[in-house]
């Protein structure tokens, strides 16, 4: 149970990635000024987060149940908290989809809009009501730089995390009537469950419904870059929960800002996946030395 002075911080999808570091780095504040609420939807799989939180456990981190498409879940997970005092929701818990629109099924892409969208959603109104009553909270929201810029066979995945920042960015004007703050975190890739779980999905893939061309253009083209691209860029969970932004990432989203018309953003994508893809690589991997410290050893210690 929280001590009077801690704030109540609930996270969802704590059973991996950023979702447990964030957890972990909360509990184990030196100044001991969060109680951790960590939740996932199935506690089987908790043992990675009670190993990670160490002492912490039991003490400033303790979990419950939540799957987030769920709306019994959500309630039955808020009204066990103590008097539903909540100040800070982070709602991280999410999934991806990639590959050929096609080849999706609408069923596959109601579920990433169920977690993604609806389960952000359920969780606020849920919460929120207390929050406004007391005038005071905190939500945070796990987007992605796919809630800033679409990237290619991302489609649906992207457009949920949109749905998401145009939702929060509307709440966030009322929300700052109530004294609630609303935030957007927005990552670039990050080496998680969440690539593995992707990889694994595209392996079984038959890409029923899409023509040659475009699942030549899937996995001969764009696999291969967006694993250069996570080796040369991903960042740790441990970094997010520190709020260490992307600065490798950064230019690649300025792209939009600089022309509103959207169409830097789509030509330069297109080139770089279609006409410079060599060029790409070798890029990458010289980012990836440059980002490691295997250059600079050399240079320290020429044996
Ligand atoms: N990894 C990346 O490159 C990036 C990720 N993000 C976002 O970060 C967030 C966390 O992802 P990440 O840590 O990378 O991936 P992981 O796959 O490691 O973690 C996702 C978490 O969400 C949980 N989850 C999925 N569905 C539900 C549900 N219905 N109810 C409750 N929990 C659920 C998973 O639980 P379970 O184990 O039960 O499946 C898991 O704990 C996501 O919102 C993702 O979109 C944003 C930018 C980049
Ligand atoms: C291939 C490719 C790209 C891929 C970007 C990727 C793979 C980003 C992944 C982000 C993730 C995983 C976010 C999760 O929420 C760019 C840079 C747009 C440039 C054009 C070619």
């Amino acid at each position: 149970m929280a001590n009077s002075g801690q704030k109540v911080v609930l996270i969802t999808g704590c059973s991996s990635g950023i979702g447990l570091r964030i957890a972990v780095t909360l509990a184990k504040d030196e100044k001991k000024r969060y109680h951790v609420i960590a939740t996932m939807r199935d506690l089987k799989k908790k043992d990675k987060l009670v190993e990670a939180a160490g002492d912490a456990y039991g003490k400033t981190l303790t979990l419950l149940p939540l799957d987030v498409c769920s709306d019994e879940s959500v309630k039955q997970c808020i009204n066990n908290v103590k008097d539903r005092h909540i100040d800070i929701l982070i709602n991280n818990a999410g999934v991806g989809l990639l590959g050929p629109v096609e080849s999706i099924s609408i069923e596959e892409m109601k579920k990433v809009f169920e977690t993604n969208f609806f389960g952000v959603v359920r969780m606020i109104k849920e919460v929120m009501p207390d929050m406004k009553k007391r005038r005071s909270g905190h939500i945070v929201v796990m987007s992605s730089v796919m809630g800033l810029q679409g990237v290619v066979f991302n489609d649906v995945y992207t457009a949920s995390k949109f749905a998401m920042e145009g939702f929060c960015e509307s709440m966030a004007v009322q929300l700052m009537k109530f004294n609630i703050r609303l935030s957007m975190i927005e990552p670039g890739p990050v080496h998680t469950e969440f690539e593995t779980k992707m990889m694994e999905d595209v392996a079984k893939m038959e890409y029923p419904g899409a023509d040659a061309d475009t699942v030549r253009y899937f996995k001969d083209v764009y696999l291969p870059s967006s694993i250069d691209i996570f080796e040369a860029m991903g960042q740790t969970p441990d970094d997010i929960a520190k709020n260490l932004t992307n600065s490798l990432y950064t230019p690649i989203v300025a792209l939009k800002y600089a022309d509103e018309t959207g169409g830097l953003s789509v030509n330069t994508f297109y080139n770089l996946l279609f006409n410079f893809g060599p060029l790409m690589h070798i890029t990458m991997s010289i980012l990836k030395c440059l980002t490691c410290s295997c250059l600079r050893r050399r240079t320290i210690s020429p044996n």
